[in-house]
């Protein structure tokens, strides 16, 4: 079943989009909100919006003057996006969603052809968002999806253009797949991003995403020392 919630995610990063199981009480003391999970289409034959927004919402963009950690996440069909709220409700710190400017098929198997006949031509999608400024952040956690066990294109787009202005940060690499697992992807952001420090990653199959917060928090925590918000 496809998101139907409405939802703010497009609001400024003071006022994130609160949810049932909000923390605020319990959180830190960067963070004041949680952004809920939604219900997700999975693996092979995941229908999208259409809009690789996931249920008709603005892409999420929450961005700060001092945050000095970043979520910046591409999902098709929301499982990349769950994780990245799974990321965000424990570390807090700025948000971007990425859209590319001529969205993916809602239907799989054209979303693969398309991806296919990208990647054969090396033509990858043109990103539709406004990067701001990356030089205020240490620490990026960068969400993806494996595609043809690779990197997906949109991800690819992403590094291909702004990879540089990743220089001295520390990337901690997420990303959801269908059972197949996270492929070369490392690989392609140590050369698309060379001179960033590349942390270990965090890939898990998209139907257990929801089950397994625990990996999520454990992950987390084994970069607590290096975490700064
Ligand atoms: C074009 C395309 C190619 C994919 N290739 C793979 C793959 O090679 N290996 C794999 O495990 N999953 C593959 N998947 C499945 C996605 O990685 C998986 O469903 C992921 O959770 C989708 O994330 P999203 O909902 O954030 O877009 C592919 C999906 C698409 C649309």
């Amino acid at each position: 079943c496809q998101n139907s919630e409405p939802s703010e995610t497009n609001e400024p990063s003071e006022t994130p989009s609160s949810s049932t199981n909000d923390k605020s009480e319990t959180g830190s003391e960067t963070q004041d909100s949680t952004l809920p999970i939604e219900d997700t289409e999975y693996g092979r034959g995941a229908e999208s919006d259409g809009e690789d927004t996931n249920a008709q919402e603005a892409p999420t963009r929450m961005i700060s003057d001092d945050a000095n950690s970043i979520i910046i996440y591409f999902s098709r069909s929301g499982n990349t996006q769950n994780l990245a709220r799974m990321i965000y409700n424990e570390v807090g710190g700025d948000m971007l969603e990425l859209t590319v400017t001529d969205p993916y098929p809602s239907d799989y198997r054209q979303a693969v052809e398309r991806a296919n006949e990208e990647r054969d031509n090396q033509e990858y999608p043109k990103i539709n968002t406004d990067i701001p400024d990356l030089s205020q952040y240490d620490t990026v956690y960068l969400g993806y999806q494996t595609w043809a066990m690779t990197l997906s294109n949109p991800m690819i787009s992403f590094l291909m253009g702004h990879g540089s202005n990743l220089s001295g940060k520390t990337i901690y690499p997420f990303s959801t797949n269908a059972g197949y697992g996270e492929g070369n992807t490392i690989e392609r952001i140590e050369e698309l991003a060379p001179d960033a420090s590349v942390a270990t990653s965090f890939s898990i199959q998209d139907e257990d995403l929801l089950d397994n917060q625990d990996q999520v928090t454990t992950w987390l925590n084994e970069h607590q020392s290096q975490r700064v918000n």
